[in-house]
């Protein structure tokens, strides 16, 4: 089937003087395109009420149809989430078809899912948005077919055409799939947890690099491992969450886990539906909070994420922040300054830097000490080569000494064979 070239305007109302609105836009334009829909025009208005007809004022609307004619724009989409009257409204004037940037993250999350789970969560956040819209959707069901692409594989006119009730049947239904899988998860969850291996959660703006610094460390220091995650210069080109082992030289490993990238205005529906999955980053260890350091909204992209990781209950966990994509600007290349390290995962510089940082937080709470262990406790020493890292291994006349890198709390529980401790 060939496919329509989108043309759009987009449209956003700047209410009381929001200082993050410029950037707002900005970022409504980066989803647009994230959809294949190309930006002709921008309408932008102060206002310190949005009117509850139409969202803008009228006269708004004739610069809206102004800009579509000089541009031959078939699409009008919206920074905010408009309510279905506003839509039956602004379709009735525009002649054309509105979405909002809900509908529009939505559809972005439908083409990129690829996992049963990812695929099942966007198909509900999907159906929620769409339950209180029904009434008005009818009426436009021509024109609103869930999305802008046709690429859209979610909700599509024949969705639309269920009935409310049929729609909560399916809600329940995808909701019961989604337990089982989520349950499978959680077993596999207590599993690490029961194997004692820190978890350490990759997290950040969508499009930061997170995937890319994934790959890098499996490249490094698990090359055997299975493949390497999905890399691309797209938003949200993650939607599931991978877990990859990162075994170090020295015996000690961690689970690294890189999951959704984050972005401004994030729909509700969708956040709650993607809970399961972002409950990997709640029960981290610690955080990598990855950020493009070329971007000029750095600071913004940092404040968005930490709202949003708020938003999902994740509190109090250790953070590190990795400035990715440091080869883009002119800084010092790899540096480490306490709990940040600058860095570039694509031409793999500061790996090892990062790794270092990371280090020092799982690990923190082992100390370096010498051990010498009666023959008779051959127990301890086995149990020492398995939990802790045996530096070196000497045979006295009165035991065994081991010099190693053990947890605080089994030098303390030993002291009685600790002859020296750093
Ligand atoms: N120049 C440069 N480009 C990078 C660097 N790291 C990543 N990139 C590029 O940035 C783009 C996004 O990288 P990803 O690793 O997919 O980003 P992500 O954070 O996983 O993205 P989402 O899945 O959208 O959340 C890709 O085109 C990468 O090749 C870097 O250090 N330098």
């Amino acid at each position: 089937m060939e496919q329509l070239i989108q043309k759009a305007i987009l449209v956003g109302v700047n209410l009381n003087q929001q200082s993050d609105f410029e950037y707002s836009m900005e970022e409504l334009g980066n989803l647009a395109e994230a959809c294949d829909v190309e930006v002709v025009g921008v309408v932008t208005q102060n206002l310190p009420k949005v009117t509850s007809s139409h969202y803008i004022g009228t006269g708004k609307i004739q610069d809206v149809i102004a800009l579509m004619e000089a541009h031959e724009a078939n699409l009008v989409i919206f920074n905010d989430e408009l309510s279905p009257s506003q839509i039956r409204n602004l379709e009735a004037d525009l002649d054309c078809k509105v979405i909002d940037r809900t509908i529009l993250i939505l559809d972005i999350f439908a083409q990129r899912a690829k996992t049963k789970e990812a695929q099942l969560q966007v198909e509900v956040a999907q159906l929620q948005y769409m339950l209180p819209r029904l009434i008005g959707l009818r009426s436009s069901l021509g024109r609103q077919g869930g999305g802008v692409g046709t690429k859209n594989k979610g909700v599509g006119e024949t969705k639309l055409e269920l009935d409310r009730r049929r729609i909560e049947e399916k809600i329940t239904i995808l909701n019961r799939e989604l337990e089982q899988l989520v349950a499978h998860r959680q077993t596999q969850r207590k599993q690490r947890k029961k194997n004692d291996v820190p978890v350490v959660s990759l997290v950040g703006y969508t499009n930061a690099g997170k995937s890319t610094i994934m790959n890098a460390l499996v490249e490094k220091y698990n090359p055997t491992a299975a493949k390497q995650v999905f890399e691309k210069d797209m938003l949200f080109a993650t939607l599931e969450t991978s877990i990859r082992n990162i075994p170090l030289p020295d015996n000690k490993s961690f689970l690294l886990t890189d999951t959704v990238g984050f972005v401004s205005k994030l729909p509700h529906h969708l956040v709650k539906a993607f809970r399961s999955t972002l409950e990997e980053v709640a029960e981290a260890d610690l955080l990598i909070h990855v950020v493009d350091h070329s971007n000029p909204n750095v600071e913004q992209h940092i404040e968005i994420t930490n709202n949003t990781l708020k938003d999902i209950g994740v509190q109090d966990i250790e953070t590190i922040y990795a400035y990715n994509k440091s080869d883009l600007i002119d800084c010092e290349l790899p540096s480490v300054q306490e709990d940040r390290v600058n860095l570039a995962a694509k031409p793999r510089i500061g790996i090892d830097e990062l790794v270092g940082v990371i280090r020092k937080h799982i690990f923190n709470d082992y100390v370096t000490c010498e051990m010498l262990i009666p023959y008779d406790k051959g127990s301890l020493v086995s149990y020492f080569n398995e939990h802790a890292n045996v530096l070196d291994t000497t045979y006295e006349n009165e035991g065994t000494k081991l010099t190693m890198e053990c947890k605080a709390i089994d030098a303390e529980r030993y002291q009685e064979y600790v002859i020296q401790e750093a």
